[in-house]
């Protein structure tokens, strides 16, 4: 099938009526999100609001009846399945150990070396293996080459956990200059650098989403986020 989605746009992808309960109670109650192509959305939230499951749902890998998710205003559940719209970093690791990098970054139709090229640490660690790398950098080339990779749109879940804090600029500023073709959905509690690199925000709070205002900080700490 033909991949719609490196072209034109903006490009929109919309998720709404999704509603999750574990064990009758209920984690995601009505939540709408939207992302267009150009734009990075920042997703907070307390452990355990949800913010994996949201995204997890979004992509396709958690069936949920009724939910909703649409590109162009055209229905695309599971989102996986549509060719070049999105790819996703779980919280756990998104490509198998056993997997040699360059073979990956060529599954994901990804040129390794440019997605390196701000980062020389990574470039000898392509001949390997994931599991042959550091946590730090395990995360850090799988953020790089899901964001390199051709779809229009990127969710990523955590993509700066255990990221030593030069890299964590360095990806942000990757991930703002890869926002000219993609639609970004990032959610992380190094907050700051999501602060700092989205253009919304998000807070998932009992199960629903409310945009935080241009100033976020009363807001993250009215509901319990930062400290008061
Ligand atoms: N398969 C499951 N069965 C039962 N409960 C689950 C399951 N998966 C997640 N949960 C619960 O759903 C809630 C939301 O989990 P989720 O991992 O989405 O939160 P999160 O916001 O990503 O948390 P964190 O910031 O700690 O990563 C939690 O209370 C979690 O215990």
């Amino acid at each position: 099938m033909k991949n719609n989605y490196l072209t034109g746009g903006p490009h929109v992808l919309e998720a709404d009526g999704i509603r999750v309960l574990f064990d009758g109670r209920p984690v995601l109650t009505d939540i709408y999100l939207r992302v267009q192509t150009g734009q990075i959305v920042g997703l907070l939230g307390r452990n355990g609001s949800g913010k994996s499951t949201l995204l997890q749902t979004i992509f396709g890998a958690r069936p949920v009846p009724d939910a909703s998710v649409r590109v162009n205003g055209r229905r695309a559940v599971p989102a996986f399945q549509t060719p070049g719209l999105l790819n996703y970093l779980p919280q756990a690791a998104a490509l198998p150990a056993s997997l040699p990098l360059g073979r990956a970054a060529r599954l994901l139709q990804v040129d390794a070396e440019a997605a390196t090229a701000n980062f020389p640490e990574l470039r000898p660690q392509l001949a390997g293996f994931l599991h042959e790398l550091s946590g730090g950098s395990a995360r850090l080339l799988q953020a790089l080459l899901l964001l390199h990779a051709p779809t229009a749109f990127s969710l990523l879940d955590e993509p700066f956990s255990g990221v030593m804090p030069l890299h964590v600029e360095a990806l942000a500023r990757e991930m703002q200059a890869l926002k000219v073709r993609k639609g970004l959905v990032i959610t992380d509690h190094r907050y700051e650098a999501v602060l700092a690199v989205s253009d919304v925000v998000y807070l998932l709070h009992q199960g629903r989403l409310r945009q935080l205002a241009a100033d976020p900080w009363p807001e993250l700490r009215d509901y319990g986020y930062v400290p008061a």
